[in-house]
């Protein structure tokens, strides 16, 4: 199906969703602890059932409630023989192959969408190195893993995905050798490493980061049951934000200032290119008279890329984002698609190997654009519409079940207007 949006002034009150990337971490936390956690603040987005269904997979107690999750891993890893659906969560997979690999197993990857194109060689590897059996067929996601991962020395690069760093200290502390880790090129999306290392300390395993270029892993540690609430997500914030910026009147609600995620940084840029950010009893909010050009060093948040963009292409001035070839092995090629949504929307934007430059307008026109398939796309493009003059039409729009399954009726509670349509 697709969806035209009537440009309407947004205005009212959002509670942010929770954290995917919390929320994944969370879990993991939890299913490889032995005894009884309680995770409330959950959203089932695709991606967070992904992850739930993998520990499932491995042999995990979870039981899902309305907005909570009751999970048990003392029976983690009883099932080494098993299939595990990422869907399209690279998160899940890049997680959760080192953590299914901590005992002998025999494992089948499936998933769906781009999934399969997204890079694996960094496991790959490691496969080779460690004598794992695998299998894979090319851009599916198709493999076979059969083996164990022993613990020891790792060299990894920083700039492909912050995801196999991740999944190789969920992993490490379990195994019986000590580890470490070098990463051998400069660390990108560090506010992920910190989430990972946050969530960590809670259940117990401590880890030393050596300014992100070394990590030191003791083997044979245990992870302890605990309950958390996973907080707001900030890549999700990043939209009411920018509409904030674009003079929507939006009031956030559950944002925690304090937060380790990386992509809290939409304030401070959004600070830094003319805009007020004002906290009340009642919730955050941002407001903007007018907004001016900026740069921006795209390497450590890339989820809220596509938003800022946004927000670019009404400034005065030229924008540059830096730093973001690595957004082209997301859902979709998001730089190329930024580039090409903002040109069809009516805004000025070219796109380099690494870099988009952006030459802002005074408002944006609207017209046909595609979600790509992409969450992010798709609730950028929603935003877009209230600086349109025209309707937005967006195709295949359920995609922001991925991460957001809520977005349409929350931008609907703000006054967001929109009506199903065919492409003709
Ligand atoms: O660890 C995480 O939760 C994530 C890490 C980031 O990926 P990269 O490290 O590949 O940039 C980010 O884009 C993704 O949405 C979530
Ligand atoms: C890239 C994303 O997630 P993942 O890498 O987990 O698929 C995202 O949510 O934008």
């Amino acid at each position: 199906m697709a969806i035209s949006i009537t440009p309407k002034q947004l205005s009212g009150t959002v509670c942010v969703p929770p954290s995917k990337s919390l929320a994944h971490r969370a879990i993991i936390c939890a299913s490889l602890s032995r005894g009884r956690s309680v995770i409330t603040n959950i959203e089932y987005s695709q991606d967070i059932r992904a992850t739930i269904g993998a520990m499932k997979s491995l042999g995990t107690m979870i039981f899902e409630y309305d907005d909570y999750l009751e999970i048990d891993g003392t029976t983690t890893f009883m099932r080494n023989q098993c299939e595990i659906n990422c869907f399209e969560s690279g998160s899940t997979l890049r997680f959760m192959i080192p953590i299914s690999l901590v005992c002998e197993s025999n494992l089948h990857y499936i998933g769906e969408g781009r999934l399969g194109k997204r890079p694996m060689q960094v496991y790959y590897d490691i496969f080779e190195q460690q004598g794992i059996s695998y299998l894979y067929r090319e851009n599916v996601l198709d493999l076979y893993i059969r083996g164990r991962m022993h613990g020891g020395e790792f060299e990894i690069p920083g700039d492909v995905s912050s995801q196999f760093l991740s999944g190789l200290l969920f992993a490490l502390p379990l195994m019986d050798e000590d580890s470490r880790i070098v990463i051998t090129s400069p660390m990108q999306s560090k506010g992920y490493v910190d989430l990972t290392l946050q969530m960590l300390e809670k259940y117990g395993i401590h880890i030393e980061n050596h300014d992100y270029r070394e990590f030191i892993i003791r083997g044979g540690q245990q992870y302890q049951a605990c309950d958390y609430r996973v907080e707001a997500d900030f890549s999700q914030a990043a939209f009411y934000l920018v509409a904030g910026a674009l003079h929507n009147d939006v009031l956030l609600q559950d944002l925690n200032i304090d937060s380790y995620q990386g992509d809290k940084v939409v304030i401070e840029l959004l600070k830094q290119m003319g805009c007020q950010f004002e906290r009340t009893a009642q919730g955050d909010r941002m407001s903007c008279q007018k907004m001016y050009a900026i740069t921006i060093d795209g390497s450590q948040c890339p989820d809220i890329i596509p938003v800022m963009a946004l927000a670019c292409a009404v400034s005065e001035g030229t924008s540059r984002i830096e730093n973001i070839s690595r957004l082209r092995i997301k859902e979709c090629d998001r730089l190329k698609a930024t580039v090409e949504v903002i040109n069809q929307l009516g805004g000025q934007a070219k796109e380099f190997e690494d870099a988009m430059e952006i030459q802002g307008v005074a408002s944006l026109q609207g017209g046909h654009v595609s979600s790509y398939h992409d969450h992010r796309m798709a609730m950028m493009e929603a935003i877009a519409s209230s600086v349109c003059d025209q309707p937005v039409v967006i195709d295949d729009e359920q995609c922001v079940d991925k991460s957001y399954p809520d977005f349409w009726q929350d931008f609907q509670s703000l006054g967001g207007d929109f009506h199903e349509c065919e492409l003709g």
